[in-house]
């Protein structure tokens, strides 16, 4: 009998304490046990393995999962950084890190197993059954064994001539294949690659403007890891970039890269996991789960788009993939390349400060950077939701065969619905937030919690039948441009259009093909490059300013200045017409010049002024409980307790099913003691506050609200 530690998820709060259980298999830390815990059935996970137990009770464990650890040492080690930095169970950590067939839970999918057939021994056949035998080649699917003759199939497994073993069922994603481009790499490209291929240091910062060509100086780079026989990890941000960044790679280095990505079935997923373990890929391309592929050679890390919000997962635990970039490049001794033309500011004072080696593309390709106009919404005349000189522009565009990029960040019809008569906004009974409307499907829907709600278009409050329609959603803006341009082919990327599974890549392709205006939410902003979009247009420019959240400006700027680098990419001239209340704003004056640098200085001055990052670090605490009273004291007293920090709150935030939350916001300057402060934080509110939850963000990447 031996006595393991195994850590069960069953309470976010008591970090990382494993229980004791015995075992009369041999079981190794790192797989995974189901076991009895409070009387439920879980699957825990087994840290450490012991000969003895000075405990009196010790109840067994009724399953050893896996024959072999889950996670080399690598990985094990980063998730106990992870759990340390992040102050959040372990357990949290090993579930996100694992593909969803390898998770230590108990819903977790299986892997699928099918039968396949293989030669059996020599024994006695008749002609028919022997000619049957000799028909396939060995081992094949038993599927494919059958089909012919069931009847002879089942003759010859009986007889033993042919066998059948399980083996894991083949699941192999789409992979999109493009033509390669066999570029000239211009001066600034060639410079770019030499730089980080033969400098000494380990991380790069390549600040490249918009279309500067940033993908081939990275497949170039990958191309000369791959050469010295190491794998390349490619991070590109979630779903919307997926499809084009997969084609350009593939194109380059043909089938045998892996693919990982949300979109992905378990199976393809696990299959996708385990080719990487088995050294069978040497390329994966992936959005922020692919950080935790378990490589054993890694030689490179391209993060592309390194400023963008779906690198920092906002459930547990709270991560921020440029930080397990950063670690694996140090385990792996690799260089790792943050690239974007609006860095994060995070990275970009790195960059100053020398932390990261910045490396910079100041050229576009082909053209200059387009032409920018703001339109001052307060004077423009407009038709509808456009200004009259945009809807001049786009009539240009559909005259002379080019396409135009509308850009407007808030889905559904109306975002806001508010009965004309008595002013009542319809708001989610859990969350306390205004519903919108999405017309289509005809109901009311929380962007918060996701919860749909039918709607008789009756004001509860007054029974009127009377909405106003200002606000504005690209539900909305679709059946406007569609009247106003009857014959155009139009197509709409949002959430809500690309639900189904390969919906990014069919309506990018027809766009392509045969598409005029490709209008939607943030997603038509980020990565797309079509030669023919000569025209972007930005509506609500100012809506993301509006925000009360220290990096409001950041992703204003970064929005528009990203939007605005889909136009003239090629070798037409391309132009931008961004829709606003307030052209004097800093953003807006920094976009027009495509200025990095001068809304960087800008927007330090605020940072330095208000004690925001990068000048200090923060970790966002939240509490809730079914009782305002009850959080409220949670989050005071967590103040109180954190004496010596500079904190914020507590500040009462919207619901989360119906319980009230309140946040308070510490900071420090050093990351050290606030990591420290949290945990005992932690420990204390555990201890004294078990019935208030506690939820815990460090380096939130926008203040929950
Ligand atoms: N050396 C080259 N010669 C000719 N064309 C090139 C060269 N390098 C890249 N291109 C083309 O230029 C276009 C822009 O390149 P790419 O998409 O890599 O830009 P990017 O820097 O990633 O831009 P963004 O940050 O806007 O995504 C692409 O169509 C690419 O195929
Ligand atoms: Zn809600």
């Amino acid at each position: 009998m031996i006595y393991i530690d195994v850590l069960v998820e069953y309470d976010v709060l008591k970090l990382n304490r494993p229980f004791t259980y015995a075992c009369r298999q041999p079981v190794e830390p790192g797989c995974r046990v189901r076991v009895l815990f409070r009387n439920r059935e879980v699957i825990g996970y087994v840290t450490a393995v012991h000969e003895q137990t000075h405990l009196q009770k010790v109840s067994e464990v009724l399953e050893v999962v896996d024959p072999k650890p889950l996670l080399n040492e690598e990985l094990s080690e980063l998730s106990e950084w992870m759990s340390h930095t992040y102050v959040c169970p372990r357990i949290s950590c090993l579930k996100t890190m694992l593909p969803p067939a390898l998770k230590p839970e108990k819903t977790h999918s299986k892997v699928i197993m099918e039968d396949w057939a293989e030669l059996g021994d020599p024994v006695e056949l008749t002609e028919k059954q022997r000619a049957y035998r000799d028909a396939f080649e060995y081992p094949l699917p038993a599927r494919e064994f059958r089909r012919q003759s069931a009847g002879l199939a089942r003759t010859l497994i009986k007889k033993g001539a042919v066998r059948l073993f399980k083996k894991e069922k083949e699941s192999k994603p789409v992979m999109p294949v493009g033509t390669d481009t066999n570029f000239t790499l211009t001066e600034e490209q060639k410079a770019a690659v030499q730089t980080i291929a033969e400098g000494s240091d380990s991380l790069y910062l390549l600040h490249g403007v918009t279309g500067s060509g940033k993908t081939e100086v990275f497949l170039q780079l990958a191309q000369k890891t791959l050469d010295a026989g190491r794998q390349v990890l490619f991070l590109v941000p979630e779903i919307g970039l997926t499809p084009l960044m997969i084609e350009r790679v593939t194109a380059r280095f043909g089938a045998n890269i892996a693919i990982y990505h949300s979109r992905l079935t378990a199976q393809e997923k696990y299959r996708q996991y385990r080719a990487v373990q088995e050294g069978k890929t040497a390329i994966v391309v992936g959005t922020r789960s692919a950080v935790f592929m378990p490589f054993s050679k890694l030689g490179l890390i391209l993060m592309d788009e390194e400023h963008d919000g779906s690198y920092k997962q906002d459930n547990l635990p709270r991560y921020q993939t440029r930080d397990i970039v950063r670690w694996r490049a140090a385990y792996h001794t690799c260089k790792a390349v943050f690239a974007s033309a609006t860095p994060a500011l995070e990275s970009y004072s790195r960059a100053l400060n020398q932390t990261y080696h910045l490396v910079e593309l100041k050229h576009r390709i082909y053209q200059n950077l387009p032409e920018i106009r703001l339109l001052d919404m307060r004077r423009e005349p407009r038709q509808d939701a456009l200004a009259k000189t945009l809807i001049d522009a786009i009539r240009q565009r559909l005259a002379d065969h080019e396409q135009t990029i509308l850009l407007l960040n808030r889905r559904g019809y109306l975002p806001i619905v508010r009965c004309a008569e008595c002013g009542t906004v319809l708001t989610c009974p859990d969350c306390g937030i205004a519903l919108t409307y999405h017309k289509r499907e005809d109901v009311l829907k929380c962007h918060s919690c996701g919860r749909i709600f039918a709607f008789d278009h009756i004001c509860p409050t007054c029974g009127s039948t009377h909405f106003f329609q200002a606000s504005l959603g690209t539900e909305k803006l679709e059946e406007q441009v569609r009247q106003l341009f009857p014959t155009a082919s139009i197509l709409r990327m949002d959430a809500d259009s690309t639900r189904k599974k390969h919906a990014h890549e069919k309506i990018l392709s027809e766009f392509q093909a045969h598409g005029d205006i490709l209008l939607g939410t943030q997603m038509v902003a980020k990565g797309l490059d079509f030669e023919r979009v000569t025209l972007v247009g930005i509506l609500q420019a100012d809506a993301s300013l509006a925000r009360m959240d220290y990096r409001s400006a950041e992703t204003a700027y970064e929005m528009l200045e990203q939007a605005a680098g889909r136009s003239g990419r090629g070798t037409r001239a391309g132009i931008v017409m961004i829709q606003t209340f307030d052209p004097d704003h800093y953003v807006m004056q920094a976009v027009v010049k495509h200025d990095y640098q001068q809304f960087f200085r800008k927007e330090m001055k605020y940072r330095r002024l208000g004690v925001y990052p990068p000048f200090v670090f923060l970790c966002s605490v939240l509490f809730s409980a079914g009782n305002a009273q009850k959080a409220l004291q949670a989050a005071s007293d967590a103040k109180a307790f954190c004496a010596g920090f500079d904190v914020i709150g507590p500040t009462e935030i919207s619901m989360r099913q119906r319980r009230p939350r309140f946040r308070i916001v510490i900071k420090s300057s050093s990351k050290q003691k606030l990591v420290k402060m949290v945990q005992e934080l932690a420990d204390r509110h555990q201890r004294l506050f078990s019935t208030v939850s506690i939820s815990i963000n460090m380096d939130p990447y926008m203040l929950e609200e």
